[in-house]
């Protein structure tokens, strides 16, 4: 198990290495005449926005301000002379104290960047705007005692490769972060009467104070298939909880580099596609999309440890090495989504243990593990007939070992379909692209 891997001599050596002072440092001689080794400052000896300030020149320029611009795309005051001026977009300091506190997720982006210790200059500064409590807006959750609590704030349609999905956007009171789940609910899409309960986010149907109709399916608190003439608002407490058997659930974690960018080094871009298909497949179930990227020690942390690994360590190792644990993770969000979506007993579709064993804690009826085997995996012991016409189209042919361009992308092959189609036509016809449009039987 992941958890409990330690560190090797050659993680040690390194760490040896990466932490030792460089060669040719000073050391002090300390009281006991023992000499200490004097490490160099580690934050930047001139502060970039000092020196931005000073640049500026103008009165109202202060290494106080927090949020700066260059440029900001409005006009500049007018005793500002110079094109390039650092423009300030916050009010004076006196206004700010009493009134302002560090957004939530720049509060969020201090506590989850734990790797780089702030420099006692940015703490200086962050304390200084951090200072005062701010009325917090209904839409703007902050971390608050007790169960997380999630709310829906919008769901949209997105037509996937696979099929249609809803889209739902959560707020939530633990983090910042914008957590998503993509629901696939066939009958519901359809608008068809189905003895399924539908998937719909509890928190999404209620009724927010002083919304209008149109304000209700704007977030996409809708039934049906939205369209001009069909813009239905949803009932609150529509299907929430009804018994059901229990949907096909993803719990999937982001991975900028395996999803946007298909990178090989992970499964996860094929992961999130093979979830999605096989959730389609069964016309009803969920992915739940946290943000928790690396594994919970972001992008940053992660690029780091791609590189420890290309120096030899494994991908525990290497988040070890960090001063990360192995698995930083947490399913709290992920449960109340569930809960939020009505769905208290699933069917997970994993590899993992430890996700079994977290969501169970959350209160997440696990009622059967189902194992998520890597498509190349399956294709070469020829496990799965189906798959090569599946994937035939991202170049993959039975036996196939490496995987080909694009193989981790969801979907693997063109984006097509009538929506890719409007949206083309208006960027050609509306904003001048330069598309042959009769290429596609589109003019
Ligand atoms: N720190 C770190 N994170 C990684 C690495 N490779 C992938 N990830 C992250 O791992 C997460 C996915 O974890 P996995 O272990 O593949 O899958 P899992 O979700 O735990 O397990 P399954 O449900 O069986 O897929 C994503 O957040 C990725 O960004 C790596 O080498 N180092």
């Amino acid at each position: 198990m992941a958890h409990h891997a330690t560190l090797g001599p050659a993680d040690a050596a390194l760490l040896e290495m990466l932490t030792a002072p460089a060669p040719g440092t000073k050391t002090n001689a300390n009281l006991n005449g023992k000499t200490k080794a004097k490490l160099p400052r580690r934050d930047a000896a001139l502060d970039p926005l000092m020196i931005a300030a000073a640049l500026a020149s103008g009165p109202h320029i202060t290494r106080n301000h927090a949020v700066h611009d260059f440029n900001p795309g409005e006009p500049l005051p007018t005793n500002v002379k110079s094109p390039m001026a650092y423009v300030s977009r916050q009010a004076p300091r006196r206004q700010r104290l009493g009134t302002i506190q560090a957004p939530v997720a720049e509060q969020n982006h201090n506590k989850e960047n734990t790797d780089t210790p702030p420099s006692p200059v940015t703490k200086k500064r962050r304390a200084s705007v951090i200072a005062a409590p701010a009325p917090k807006s209904a839409d703007t959750p902050g971390p608050g005692p007790g169960p997380v609590t999630v709310k829906c704030m919008a769901r949209t349609r997105i037509p996937t490769p696979h099929g249609p999905a809803f889209l739902h956007l959560y707020h939530n009171s633990r983090d910042a972060k914008e957590h998503l789940a993509l629901v696939v609910d066939a009958a519901q899409y359809a608008d068809d009467s189905s003895t399924a309960p539908p998937i719909r986010s509890a928190s999404l149907d209620a009724v927010w104070p002083e919304e209008t109709p149109m304000d209700r399916i704007v977030r996409g608190a809708y039934v049906g298939r939205l369209g001009p003439e069909n813009a239905v608002p949803s009932v609150p407490g529509t299907g929430h909880n009804a018994p059901g058997s229990p949907a096909l659930v993803r719990i999937h974690s982001e991975c900028f580099t395996g999803e946007t960018v298909g990178s090989q080094r992970c499964d996860c871009g094929e992961q999130l596609d093979e979830a999605l298909r096989l959730i389609s497949l069964a016309g009803r179930g969920a992915v739940v999309y946290l943000r928790q990227e690396g594994r919970g020690i972001g992008l940053l942390s992660k690029l780091r440890a791609y590189n420890l690994q290309d120096l030899g360590h494994d991908t525990v190792a290497a988040n070890l090495l960090l001063g990360h644990g192995a698995d930083e993770r947490a399913y709290d969000v992920a449960g109340a989504i569930l809960g939020d979506l009505g769905l208290g007993a699933v069917r997970l579709l994993t590899n993992n243990p430890d996700k079994v064993e977290a969501l169970s804690k959350e209160g997440v009826g696990v009622v059967e593990r189902v194992p998520m085997v890597p498509r190349s995996w399956r294709m070469q012991a020829g496990t799965d007939a189906g798959m090569e016409t599946e994937t035939g189209a991202a170049g993959w042919l039975p036996g196939d070992t490496a995987p080909a361009p694009g193989a981790t992308l969801v979907g693997g092959h063109a984006v097509h379909g009538p929506d890719l189609d409007k949206y083309l036509r208006t960027k050609v016809l509306r904003m001048g692209h330069m598309l042959p449009l009769a290429l596609a039987g589109l003019e």
